[in-house]
Formats: structure tokens, sequence, C-alpha cells
């Protein structure tokens, strides 16, 4: 294990992108694939990236990518895969499909961390799991769900000590949060 002060950024990319159509992290908007903005946001903040995708289309970045250990089990299956190749306690989780999230909010995240083993952040009360700090030690127990079928990452997430950071009251808004699932919200984008 690495220092206690590093952290690892984990782009969940292992969905089916049914909605999409497509590999929905090769999305492009202006002229960036979806995953190279979520990459580019978790850089300054990360000393160490990874990313759990089932197929090679992301090999051209130059990160690791690890596949699904346990597959068919959604995003809790992704944040297991991910949490167990990673190699340090702090962990931030991300979706491949947050295109605007930026290295600001993920900052104050991490400050947020401290003391818990998940910080969600939430705006106007909405979680957002997929853009959130997972301690890594809390990986046995997340096997443990997903065996046992606990797949909904709000039930998930309340089975253990976890905190909601309400992001919005720090000064950031709905839109750093918002996903891409389906062509009509990428070509809304585009325009
Ligand atoms: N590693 C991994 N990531 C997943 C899995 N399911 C979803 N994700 C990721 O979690 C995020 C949110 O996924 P969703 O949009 O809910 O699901 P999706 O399967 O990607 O897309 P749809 O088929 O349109 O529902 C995306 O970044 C996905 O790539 C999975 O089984 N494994």
């Amino acid at each position: 294990m690495k220092s206690g002060s590093e952290t690892t950024g984990i782009v969940l990319a292992g969905g089916k992108s049914s909605r999409m159509g497509f590999e929905k992290g090769l999305a492009e908007i202006q002229g960036k694939k979806m995953i190279e903005w979520v990459i580019q946001a978790l850089q300054p903040v990360c000393q160490h990236l990874i990313v759990i995708s089932n197929t090679n289309v992301y090999d051209y970045l130059g990160i690791p990518v690890y596949s699904d250990i346990y597959t068919d089990t959604g995003p809790l299956g992704g944040i297991y895969t991910g949490l167990k190749h990673s190699i340090t306690s702090s962990n931030l989780m991300l979706a491949c499909d947050m295109p605007f999230i930026s290295s600001q909010v993920l900052q104050q995240l991490l400050l947020e961390a401290a003391g818990y083993e998940i910080v969600v952040p939430s705006i106007h009360g909405q979680w957002h799991p997929l853009c959130a700090h997972y301690n890594k030690q809390i990986n046995i127990k997340v096997e443990e769900l997903i065996t046992t079928k606990v797949w909904k990452m709000q039930e998930a997430i309340r089975r253990f000590h976890f905190k909601e950071w309400p992001a919005d009251k720090a000064g950031f808004d709905a839109r750093f949060f918002a996903n891409i699932n389906t062509f009509a919200e990428l070509q809304q984008i585009q325009k």
C-alpha cells in the first residue's frame, strides 16, 4: 500500500451503454472523448489512475485497464474491481459519462473524506455515488453485498460509515454532476 496521502482515480467504464448505442466513454464533446474529460479532471488530484472496462477500447489511453471480477453486477461490481486493484486507501470513483466534473469539485470532495468509509456528494439532496470517495478497506464488505445481490448503490452505501457532502452548499451546481446517457443528450450538448 502507498502512503496515506495518495489517491487513486478509478474510472468506471464497464457498463453496457445500451441507451447511447455505442461505448459512451468514447462519445465526443468539444473535440474530446467523455472519458478523456473525466481523466483530465482526475489527473491533478490523483497520483494513480485506473480504468475498469470489459473491452480494450480504452487501452489507447495508456493507463491500466482492468475488467470486472464480477460481471453484470452494475456499478457496484465496477467499484469492487477498482478498489481491489487500487494500491491506495483513498479512491475517487468516477463514471466515464460525467464529462463536466472538475478538479475543483474533486479536490473539495477529497478534503471531506477523512474519517468516513464513503463520502457521496449531493445536489439538492440527490446523491452522486458515481462521483464519490471510497476507502479501499470497505472492499470485503462490498464483495459481500455483491454476492448477496445488494446492487442498488444507495442501499449499498447506507451499509457503510458514510457522509453525504452537499456540494451545492459548497457552491457547485448540478451541471458538474450531469451524466450523458443517450444519443439525444449527446447531440443536445454538441449543439
Ligand atoms: N466496471 C463497470 N462499470 C459499470 C457497470 N455498469 C455500469 N458501469 C458504469 O457506471 C456508470 C453508470 O452506468 P449506467 O449509465 O447506469 O449504465 P450503463 O450500463 O453504462 O448504460 P445503460 O446500458 O445505458 O444503462 C458508467 O460509467 C458505466 O460505465 C459494470 O457492470 N461494470
